[in-house]
């Protein structure tokens, strides 16, 4: 901005006119000299050099020109003043005049020089100086303005800076305030945790109040229920006194009636006893071998079948005839045939019925006989619905009935003091060769028939299962077991069932510790295969078989007829099986089963007569199975 040259620093500090006294303006300036200061500043500049406060002689300045610095700068331009070795001049001898005066001359003329050289410098000087000056000037005018903006900015700077106080004061008035909230903020935080805290503990305390709410609650329910039953413990305890005395009392009588009982029990031994063997004498008077003849319905489907005429003579007699309408064979007329057996059932006659005659048969075995029931007759006459019955109670054959009797006796048995055990075992002969019913799997192992001792009196088969029966339900289920068994055969082979015998044994072991007894009995239940004869090869196959058992059967029975000394019961799988109850020590029921169809006349008579030849039959008294328990 200063367009001002620089002045060499150096120089002597006098207030010397002209070079000597050439301080640098600008710096004194731009140093901040006060207005007063640069006044005279310009004022001692622009003195004429005579009027100078030190005035000094000539040959003084001349001296001072010789020893000032060879160099002067002055402003705008530098005027280099070259260094002149100082040079040693000869001492003039003061008597050379000459010599002193070419000196001077010399001198003056050196001095002359200087002095033309000055004048030229302060021309230089007075130039650069009105330069200075003008520059002086418009740096005044510039001072000036600056001096108004520095003015004007002063007065700015001093309402910002009374702003600046402002909003410093309010800037602290805020930072107090701030400073307050903040205090306050952190307290309200600090009240806030303080809040949250006591609520948690609240909370707390409200489920520990409601917790023992609750308790209490129980509590005074399991007092009021503690109460009640107090009051309850000493009525009872009233009461159990009361039958403490009770008891006393009791086991007294009990003890009394203990005695009776014993005594009414050896009563009740001895009545069954006479029971049994009244029952058994009846048996033996009626015989040992009974023979009943049940006559089947016609069922719905075969009610347009013709009949042949059977007559119903008294309990134990039928007679049945039939007519031959073809007059041209050798058997025209009249066909009519009378029997006799145990007892006749008729058509309407119901299981029940029939069970109710067969029941003291199943009774013997109860007392320790070995008893046989088997159905005989033509396939479809009825023998399978005699010996097992149809579905439900009332349809409930032979059977199932018979088991039924055996458990409802046994809880009679057992107040007498007998233990009874019984086994259940069912069978199938076909065509010679015995099928464990209780086996389901395909791979039959081989049944024999074996002795039980060396008596002969007693059989059992071979690798047959025998299955323990605790309840006439149990025995349910194993009927129906082996029934689904006989049924899967028949399917394989067709009409199996028709031509194979069926046998269930149960076996009755009885023992009465109290009165050391034991027995042993086997109630064989037989439904034999259809007796008629059969017509394709495979039936040849099967009858002759069929035919070959019941004969042997027949041969038998005749055999026990005549007392024979020896009886082949060996000669076929049925009559072996059933040896120890066809024997002189068991009992035997046979059921003739017929039906009344004219096409089955024929089969129907051989099957009468095949039942009157074994009715004809009286076996020996049998015996009793019984035994004292070794001790
Ligand atoms: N007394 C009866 N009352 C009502 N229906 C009977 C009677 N007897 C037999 N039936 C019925 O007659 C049909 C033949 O009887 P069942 O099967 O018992 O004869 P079956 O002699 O055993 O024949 P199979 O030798 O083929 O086994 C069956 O449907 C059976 O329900």
């Amino acid at each position: 901005m200063s367009r001002i040259p620089k002045l060499p620093t150096t120089g002597t500090k006098e207030n010397r006119p002209g070079l000597l006294n050439s301080r640098p303006i600008s710096r004194t300036i731009a140093n901040g000299l006060s207005d007063a200061d640069k006044k005279n500043l310009l004022l001692n500049h622009t003195r004429p050099l005579r009027n100078g406060p030190t005035t000094t002689a000539p040959a003084q300045r001349l001296k001072r020109a010789a020893t000032a610095p060879s160099s002067t700068t002055l402003p705008g331009k530098v005027t280099k003043i070259e260094k002149k070795p100082p040079t040693v001049a000869p001492k003039i001898p003061p008597y050379d005049y000459k010599a002193r005066f070419n000196d001077l001359l010399e001198k003056h003329k050196a001095i002359k020089s200087e002095y033309n050289d000055l004048k030229d410098k302060h021309v230089e000087v007075s130039d650069d100086y009105e330069k200075i000056k003008e520059t002086a000037h418009s740096s005044a005018s510039e001072r000036d303005i600056l001096k108004e903006k520095l003015l004007s900015a002063l007065n700015d700077l001093r309402e910002k800076t009374a702003e600046f106080e402002r909003m410093k004061i309010d800037f602290e008035i805020q930072k107090h305030e701030n400073e307050d909230l903040h205090r306050k903020t952190k307290l309200l935080e600090e009240i806030s945790l303080n809040l949250k805290k006591k609520s948690a503990e609240l909370d707390k305390v409200q489920s520990d109040f409601d917790d023992l709410t609750r308790r209490h609650t129980s509590l005074k329910e399991e007092t009021e229920a503690l109460r009640v039953l107090t009051e309850h413990l000493k009525r009872v305890s009233i009461e159990f006194d009361k039958l403490k005395l009770d008891y006393k009392d009791a086991q007294e009588m009990i003890v009394k009636y203990k005695t009776e009982a014993e005594a009414l029990q050896n009563i009740l031994a001895s009545m069954y006893k006479e029971q049994r063997d009244l029952r058994n004498t009846i048996q033996d008077l009626k015989g040992n071998i009974r023979v009943y003849c049940r006559i089947r319905p016609p069922l719905e489907s075969e009610s347009t079948k013709p009949l042949f005429n059977l007559n119903v003579l008294d309990a134990c007699s039928i007679e049945v005839e039939k007519i031959e309408l073809n007059f041209s064979s050798a058997r025209k007329g009249k066909s009519q045939h009378g029997f006799t057996f145990d007892g006749i059932f008729t058509p309407h006659a119901s299981q029940e019925d029939v069970f109710a005659e067969v029941s003291p048969m199943v009774q013997s075995a109860l007392d320790g006989y070995n008893v046989c029931i088997f159905a005989y007759g033509q396939t479809g006459s009825g023998k399978t619905y005699t010996m097992e019955g149809g579905c439900g109670t009332e349809k409930y054959g032979i059977i199932p009935r018979a088991f039924n009797m055996i458990f409802t006796s046994m809880e009679d048995l057992k107040r007498m003091g007998w233990e009874l055990t019984i086994k259940a075992s069912f069978l199938e002969i076909y065509n010679e060769i015995i099928y464990d019913l209780l086996n389901s799997s395909k791979e039959q192992e081989s049944h024999d028939i074996k002795m039980v001792n060396s008596k002969g009196t007693d059989i059992y088969v071979s690798n047959l299962k025998e299955e323990e029966v605790k309840s006439s339900h149990d025995f349910i289920k194993l009927m129906m077991f082996a029934q689904r068994n006989r049924q899967t055969a028949a399917t394989l082979n067709n009409e199996r069932s028709s031509r194979s015998h069926s046998v269930a044994q149960i076996k009755i072991s009885a023992i009465n510790e109290k009165r050391k007894e034991k027995f042993t009995s086997n109630l064989n239940l037989v439904d034999l295969a259809g007796s008629e004869s059969g017509k394709t090869t495979q039936r040849m196959d099967e009858t002759k078989h069929i035919n070959r058992s019941l004969s042997e059967l027949s041969k038998v029975i005749l055999s026990l007829q005549t007392n024979q000394s020896h009886i082949p019961y060996r000669n076929s799988k049925l009559t072996h099986l059933l040896m120890p109850s066809l024997g002189g020590n068991s009992k035997t029921l046979m059921l003739v089963n017929i039906n009344q169809f004219d096409e089955c006349f024929s089969e129907t008579l051989n099957s009468l007569r095949f039942a009157t030849k074994v009715n004809n039959c009286r076996i020996v008294k049998a015996k009793k199975n019984l035994t004292m328990v070794d001790t």
